[in-house]
C-alpha cells in the first residue's frame, strides 16, 4: 500500500543547539534504515520550507502510523498523510479503476 506523506517540521527556538543536532542525526539514520528497507521509497525537500514530500510503501494503515509515530521528530512535526490507489492512465502499472 502507497501512502504520500508531507511532513511540516516546526522545531522550538529554544532547543539546544546539540539535542537540535542529536535529534535530526537520529531521524537520518532512522529514515535511511526505512529507506534500505524499501519501507520509505521517496523523500523529497520541499523548496523554501523545513518540509518534505514523502512516499511509504507499507503493508498496513497501523504499519505506517508505527513508522510515523517512532520518528524522532514526530513530537515536533505535522503529519498528513494520503492513501495512494493506483490510476488507470498510469502507463506504469496495471490498475484496474
Ligand atoms: O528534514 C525533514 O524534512 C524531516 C526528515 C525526515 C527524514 C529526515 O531525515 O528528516
Amino acid at each position: 500500500m502507497l501512502y504520500h506523506v508531507r511532513m511540516d517540521v516546526h522545531l522550538p527556538h529554544d532547543l539546544p543547539g546539540d539535542t537540535r543536532d542529536q535529534i535530526v542525526r537520529q531521524e537520518r539514520d532512522y529514515a535511511q534504515q526505512l529507506q534500505r528497507e524499501g519501507k520509505w521509497i521517496h523523500l523529497w525537500r520541499i523548496v523554501g520550507e523545513y518540509s518534505n514530500y514523502s512516499v511509504f510503501d507499507v503493508d498496513s494503515n497501523d504499519e505506517l502510523h508505527a513508522i510515523l509515530s517512532n520518528l524522532p521528530l514526530f513530537t515536533y512535526m505535522e503529519t498528513h498523510v494520503t492513501p495512494l490507489a493506483g490510476h488507470p492512465s498510469d502507463i506504469h502499472q496495471s490498475a484496474s479503476t
